[in-house]
């Protein structure tokens, strides 16, 4: 039974593409996707980790795409953080709908809608065991929300960054574009860095790299694929130093 199993982790942040969950719809959201990946969570709760999640914005909206035809970038990303509460609100919508108890904080106030990010905060939620939805990515442009994902691990002390990404791992080259990529199991964070791999962008990975934070990066299509790294199983690239299996783990 999975629930007997120890996780390899304690705390992580998933970071959850926006991009897939839209399914095979052009544009926006699909909720049997969403309901998908709260399920994952929810296994994930069930196995004692606490989660921490940020979700990206590409289904909805994304600055450069508005940049690249002249218009204001600055005012794009904000459209684009504005996407990320969106996608944030329906998750925890479907979280609670099976039970999860969850909360999104957004980088950008609105009040109305959820709470405000702080630090304190979100730490004494995930304490409490909560699952927290960090909506608004880092509250800046120019910025993104794998960078608002290694951000908001370094500042709530996890284990891992999981990547839930479009493909199931790290590669020589873009899988999508280069059909005899190689897949790594694991690779240093210097590496990624230094072969421009584009599977998340350098400012990422370097703030990643400077807090000793391992990425995990998994499909995010790929069901239960969460709960089965989490137990040490199923198919991803680590990228780092795993931490030790949860019992070998010295307390700071
Ligand atoms: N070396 C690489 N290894 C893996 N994926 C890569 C690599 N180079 C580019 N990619 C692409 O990066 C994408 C992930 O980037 P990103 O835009 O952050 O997606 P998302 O935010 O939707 O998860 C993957 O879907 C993959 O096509
Ligand atoms: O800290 C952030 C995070 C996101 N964004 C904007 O929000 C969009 C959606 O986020 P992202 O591209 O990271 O989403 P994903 O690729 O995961 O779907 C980005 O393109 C940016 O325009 C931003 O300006 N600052």
């Amino acid at each position: 039974m999975s629930g007997l199993t120890s996780p390899k982790y304690r705390r992580v942040i998933l970071k959850a593409s926006g991009e897939a969950l839209m399914g095979s719809q052009g544009f926006g959201i699909d909720v049997s996707v969403v309901d998908r990946i709260a399920a994952d969570i929810a296994e994930a709760r069930e196995l004692g980790v606490e989660v921490g999640v940020v979700i990206g914005g590409g289904n909805i909206f994304r600055g450069v795409a508005v940049a690249s035809k002249g218009g204001d970038r600055v005012t794009g990303d904000h459209m684009g953080m504005l996407g990320t509460v969106i996608n944030s609100l329906a998750l925890r919508t479907s979280l609670v709908k099976i039970g999860v108890d969850a909360v999104v904080l957004s980088a950008i106030a609105m009040p109305e809608l959820c709470e405000s990010f702080s630090q304190r905060q979100a730490t004494a939620y995930m304490n409490e065991g909560k699952v927290v939805i960090f909506a608004g990515g880092t509250g800046n442009p120019f910025f993104t929300t794998d960078s608002a994902a290694a951000l908001r691990a370094a500042e709530i002390g996890a284990d891992a960054l999981f990547k839930g990404t479009q493909v199931d791992g790290v590669y020589s080259a873009d899988p999508r574009k280069v059909k005899d990529a190689v897949r790594y199991d694991r690779i240093t964070h210097d590496q990624v860095m230094r072969d421009n791999l584009g599977v998340m962008d350098a400012a990422a990975i370097a703030l990643a790299r400077e807090n000793n934070i391992p990425i995990i990066v998994f499909s995010i299509h790929e069901k239960g694929g969460f709960g089965a790294i989490l137990r040490g199983e199923g198919l991803c690239t680590v990228v780092g130093d795993a931490p030790a299996p949860i019992g070998e783990r010295k307390e700071a």
